[in-house]
Formats: structure tokens, sequence, C-alpha cells
């Protein structure tokens, strides 16, 4: 037997796609970048998460920038209510932007392993960034929304375009 393995209990294989890399200056920050082809349905990582209080998550991470990165993982009180508080992704999981129009990935909370598995929800090219969904209200500006025009500028480069 292996020193430290536990007997019983369950095991959760994990497991993280090759050909990844994290390219840092991008509008979103640093972003999961494939380098070769990752095909539809592959699991691109299994990520242990940290539940945190709903105390400790409103007293200090709130104020903090590592509340930008958590996840909403329901819960059950000691009262038996149901309830949100935040978790903390770890590994590869809280490197992944926010894509409101073109997600690549899809992910799943499995809230009694405590992790969070992300697959590829379509083939994604080499040098596609890997994008998931944070859901409808985001805390940043969307880097990928279009900007809308004011009417002068709107003028201003029809202007342009005729000169050209
Ligand atoms: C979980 S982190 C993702 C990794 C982050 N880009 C970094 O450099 O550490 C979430 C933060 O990434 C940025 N981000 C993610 N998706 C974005 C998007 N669509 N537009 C602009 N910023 C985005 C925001 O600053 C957001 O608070």
């Amino acid at each position: 037997m292996q020193m430290g393995r536990a007997e019983s209990g369950s095991e959760i294989p994990l497991q993280r796609c090759a050909d990844l890399v994290i390219i840092s200056d991008t509008p979103k920050g640093r972003g999961v970048f494939a380098t070769s082809v990752i095909p539809a349905r592959t699991v691109i990582d299994v990520c242990p998460v940290l539940v945190l209080g709903l105390e400790e998550n409103a007293k200090y991470i709130e104020k903090t920038q590592l509340y930008h990165y958590t996840y909403n993982w329901p819960i059950v009180d000691q009262h038996g209510k149901k309830k949100v508080t935040q978790a903390i992704i770890l590994g590869l999981g809280s490197m992944f932007n926010h894509s409101t129009q073109e997600q690549n990935v899809g992910w799943e909370r499995d809230l009694k392993g405590l992790v969070v598995t992300y697959r590829a929800l379509r083939d994604i090219p080499a040098g596609e960034e890997l994008c998931i969904s944070y859901g409808a209200r985001l805390t940043f500006k969307d880097a990928d929304s279009v900007v809308a025009l004011s009417e002068e500028d709107e003028i201003k480069q029809l202007i342009q375009i005729e000169l050209d």
C-alpha cells in the first residue's frame, strides 16, 4: 500500500489537457490559449475548489482582488437553509476569461467532490483563447463589447472614409 493514500473514500481523477499556454498581455489581462487543436468534449482541467464561509467572504474576500476570481457556490447552512457563498478555484480554472458570444469551454460544479470540471464545447483551433461564461452580471467592462460610436464620431468616420 502506498503511504498516505486513503483506504476508503472517493478518488477524483485529475486531468489537464496538454498544449495550453497563458498569454499575459491580452485586452482581458492574462488568458489561456490553445497551441494545438483541442477536440470537442476534451476535459481541459479538473480544479479543486476552496469553499469560503459566508462571513469570511463578506468580511474579507469581497474587499480584495481575490473576489474577482471567485465563483458562486451553493451551500446549505447550519439551519438547513440553501445559501450561495463563494469558492476559490485552484488551478487553471481561475485563469479563464469570460466571453458572452464566443464561449468554447463549459464548466460544471461537483458540489460533493469540491471540484469544477472544464470541458471543450466544440473543436477549439490552435491559437484561440479558451473562454467560459461568467453569467450575465459582469463586474468589469467586457473587452469584447463593441463600443457604440457617438453621432459626431460616426460622421467623422464617414468623412474619413470618403477622403481615403
Ligand atoms: C478569473 S480572472 C481571469 C484571469 C485574469 N484575466 C488575470 O489576468 O488574472 C477574472 C478577471 O479577468 C478579466 N476579464 C475576464 N474576462 C474579461 C472580459 N471579457 N473583458 C475584460 N476583462 C475580462 C477581468 O479583470 C476579471 O475580473
